[in-house]
């Protein structure tokens, strides 16, 4: 049609999936005057009513918001965020206490999932040199040639070129079904033994039924809850628990002990049958962790976002960290001028190292949140945190920090956390043994020198002394 000017002295690229990340890389690429292609397999979710699966809203810090402003879209998204200022951990007596993120400007956004992808689609379809295919599934294609072939939606396979393929679909990728064919392609995937299923806490006499700029927290080791609030005025609650402990819940009874026991403040603001009826609607879903490299392969194709590296939630860093892969891929097609040849390699070069460090980092907060996290651990870590970094703002920057509120690369902020580990408990050492050293000098200086004898002889003296300060 008119609108489609062709540009033909520019690149053809095919995005494949037209969720979170194919959305804003479809922005990107077409911001840059390529000829842009999305394939999405789902129907397009602005005339679908809504969609099933994956969590209905997410946190979105500083890394997206970062890639969301190059394409001038973070002050629309930020506009139909939340703002959470803080934790609001919940304690099993029902105690709330809040801990803030940082200073007065440190806060992050709940963000509704279906609106962000459903703002990312239009903003990439308003250039007019992008096509967005609906109802569109890659099947195959062919490293070779760079020919796609899609399952279309009249169920016949269509086939499709491209100068080149940017894969983001999602965890389980089927553009990266040709990598796992190569030689030196490194590829692992982890499923973790806890599922998480979304509640939804309703609004009570129309308003937020708890505070609502903070993320809710009720840590309990095995089991943990969080809440992110929705500008509907409901949270969306998401519940972590083995998928062993979701098995044993079948009836509505067992729900409500089990919730009686680890989040009985949350009973009356969800009420009884809100919360059997969502807990008992789906199945608790699963959470994979999938690291690969290199993340190209020839100079046709590259992968982003879960397609590249999806990582268990507990950083809430998935989607930022792949919405900062498209801003990577930006900054390193301009620094080597588009030179799909150079740019490609580079970008593996650059990216994999800090994809693979918050995979790590989100299983670390995983496994750490599992063994001993409950709400007392929390509370005094996150101070600590918070005191160390006030006394030596420069020396001392908690990772959650670097990872959630600056563009420090990932694998970087991990080595300057684990110096900073080091250096507090040396510090703290140092601390002990210097006091200790201290209390012996003193001992020693205020002991008269002649004194002999035994331990009990000593120790008579000691309590004169003590005696005698008092
Ligand atoms: C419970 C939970 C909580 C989370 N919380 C946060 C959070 O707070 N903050 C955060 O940053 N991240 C969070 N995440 C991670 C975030 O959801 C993902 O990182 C993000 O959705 C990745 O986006 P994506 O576009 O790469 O993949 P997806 O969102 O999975 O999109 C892939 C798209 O590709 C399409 N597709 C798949 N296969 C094909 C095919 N063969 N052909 C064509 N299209 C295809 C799919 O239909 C889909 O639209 C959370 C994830 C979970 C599960
Ligand atoms: C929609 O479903 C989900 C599921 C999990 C998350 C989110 C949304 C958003 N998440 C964020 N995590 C951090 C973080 O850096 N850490 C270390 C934390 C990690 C955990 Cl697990 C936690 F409970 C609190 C913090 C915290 O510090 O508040 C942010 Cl900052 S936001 C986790």
């Amino acid at each position: 049609s008119s609108k489609k000017i062709k540009l033909t002295n520019k690149k053809k690229v095919a995005v494949v999936g037209g969720g979170l990340v194919g959305g804003l890389n479809a922005c990107f690429l077409a911001k840059r005057g390529f000829e842009v292609t999305v394939f999405e397999s789902r129907e397009d979710i602005r005339c679908a009513k809504t969609i099933k699966g994956k969590s209905i809203n997410l946190a979105l810090s500083h890394r997206g918001r970062q890639a969301l402003k190059h394409v001038g879209m973070e002050d629309k998204i930020v506009s139909n965020g939340i703002p959470m200022h803080a934790r609001m951990i919940h304690s099993v007596n029902g105690k709330c206490s809040p801990i803030p993120y940082g200073r007065k400007g440190q806060y992050i956004l709940s963000v509704g999932r279906a609106n962000l992808n459903k703002e990312l689609l239009t903003a990439a379809e308003a250039y007019p040199n992008t096509q967005l295919n609906f109802n569109h599934k890659l099947l195959d294609w062919n490293p070779e040639t760079g020919t796609m072939t899609f399952l279309g939606p009249d169920g016949t396979e269509k086939d499709f070129q491209a100068d080149l393929i940017v894969g983001c679909d999602g965890a389980f990728s089927a553009t990266r079904k040709q990598f796992l064919r190569r030689s030196r392609f490194d590829y692992s995937q982890t499923y973790i033994p806890h599922g998480y299923l979304e509640l939804t806490m309703p609004p009570r006499n129309g308003d937020f039924a708890m505070k609502p700029n903070f993320l809710h927290i009720w840590p309990r080791n095995t089991f943990m809850m969080i809440a992110l609030p929705n500008m509907d005025k409901t949270f969306t609650c998401t519940l972590f628990m083995p998928f062993e402990e979701f098995e044993k819940i079948t009836t509505g009874d067992e729900l409500m002990a089990h919730f009686q026991k680890y989040f009985q403040d949350s009973i009356p603001l969800f009420g009884v049958d809100v919360l059997k009826r969502d807990f008992f609607q789906l199945p608790a879903q699963a959470m994979v962790s999938v690291k690969c490299s290199p993340h190209h392969l020839n100079e046709k194709c590259i992968l982003m976002g879960d397609a590249a590296h999806a990582v268990v939630p507990f950083y809430g860093q998935g989607m930022n960290a792949g919405f900062e892969d498209c801003l990577v891929f930006d900054e390193i097609l301009d620094q080597f001028n588009e030179d799909l040849s150079a740019v490609l390699p580079e970008y593996s070069r650059v990216r994999v190292p800090d994809d693979h460090a918050i995979c790590d980092l989100a299983m670390y907060n995983y496994i750490e949140m599992r063994a001993h996290v409950n709400s007392r651990y929390f509370l005094f870590r996150k101070y600590l945190d918070n005191v160390l970094h006030f006394f030596m703002p420069r020396t001392i920057i908690p990772l959650y920090t670097m990872v959630t509120f600056t563009r420090t690369r990932y694998h970087e902020a991990v080595i300057r956390w684990k110096w900073q580990n080091k250096v507090i408990t040396q510090g703290l050492l140092l601390l002990g043994t210097m006091s200790a050293a201290g209390a012996t000098y003193l001992l020693v200086k205020y002991i008269p020198q002649k004194s002999t004898g035994s331990v009990e002889q000593l120790w008579n003296k000691l309590l004169t002394l003590k005696w005698f300060q008092k």
